[in-house]
């Protein structure tokens, strides 16, 4: 499990652009047949990527975590953004389709992730949090839980917010997930951009063409600095980093939190005049 320890917004002026990718955006996620997995010390939060092609995965658990099993004392949801798929939660299956969200909760001692067919395989991005209780392992399909429509098509932000886990939907201690398009002709995400002191977020843009790229903005509003960003790749983005971004042809994104509270409208709003 590679280790991201945290950094502070002083960090970042004296970073070119290999340290800030370093840092902050994680680029294979997705190997056939392995499970890539980075712990940020952003709130303890771990990202993961597993993409069963020849036979089914058991999530392994890892000695930088301390657990006998990898949901002994964490929770997590998992987007699937490949073919479809199933997760095996204790002998429970369920099906993933491509973008639907399963939040597993603390305690599930045996999780496997299968693909339905080799040639299409299911890629699962898996994002988990220290949890202090059990929740229920629940399916949200794609399109479900609270449906927020954001933006103008005329400031090209024109964009559908499913919000799977939540306050008032899928409970959990920590983690809120959900997934972000973009309407067709509409580029920008998140902008104007927002912070939120209390929680680390972490994107995973999905559905962009091979040859596309996002231009994702981060930092603090004062003093931001750009990633660009392929398919399937995360961004870490610490609590007092903007996260906002435009593609260069359509594409979805999943975002995750978890932090001090869970609180989707807790955010602090910067017009881009204020951002430099
Ligand atoms: O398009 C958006 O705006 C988002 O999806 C914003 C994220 O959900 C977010 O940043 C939540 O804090
Ligand atoms: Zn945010």
């Amino acid at each position: 499990m590679e280790q991201r320890y945290a950094t502070s917004p002083e960090h970042v002026p004296g970073m070119d652009t290999a340290e800030l990718r370093r840092r902050y955006l994680v680029e294979n996620l997705f190997v056939d047949d392995e499970v890539a997995s980075v712990y940020t010390h952003h709130d303890r939060v771990v990202l993961l990527g597993a993409s069963p092609v020849t036979g089914p995965i058991s999530l392994p658990t890892f000695p930088e975590i301390r657990s006998e099993f990898f949901f002994e004392h964490r929770e997590a949801g998992i987007v699937n953004v490949g073919g479809p798929g199933a997760v095996a939660v204790d002998g429970t299956s369920y099906g993933l389709a491509h973008g639907a969200c399963l939040y597993i909760g603390r305690g599930a001692v045996d999780v496997v992730l299968s693909s339905s067919d080799p040639s299409e395989p299911a890629r699962f991005y898996l994002v988990s949090a220290p949890a202090h209780t059990t929740y229920p392992t629940t399916l949200v399909e794609p399109g479900g839980g609270i449906v927020r429509e954001l933006g103008d098509a005329l400031t090209s932000n024109r964009r559908t917010l499913n919000q799977y886990i939540h306050e008032n939907g899928v409970r959990s201690c920590q983690i809120v997930m959900g997934v972000t398009t973009l309407h067709p002709g509409s580029m920008w995400n998140t902008m104007p951009a927002h912070t939120h002191d209390r929680r680390t977020e972490a994107y995973l843009y999905f559905d962009l063409a091979p040859e596309a790229r996002i231009i994702h903005l981060m930092g603090h509003p004062s003093e931001t600095r750009h990633l660009i960003v392929a398919d399937q790749q995360a961004i870490i983005s610490p609590s007092w980093s903007v996260h906002s971004g435009v593609g260069s042809a359509s594409y979805s994104f999943v975002w995750a939190m978890a932090g001090e509270n869970q609180s989707f409208d807790d955010m602090d709003g910067f017009a881009i005049a204020d951002m430099r």
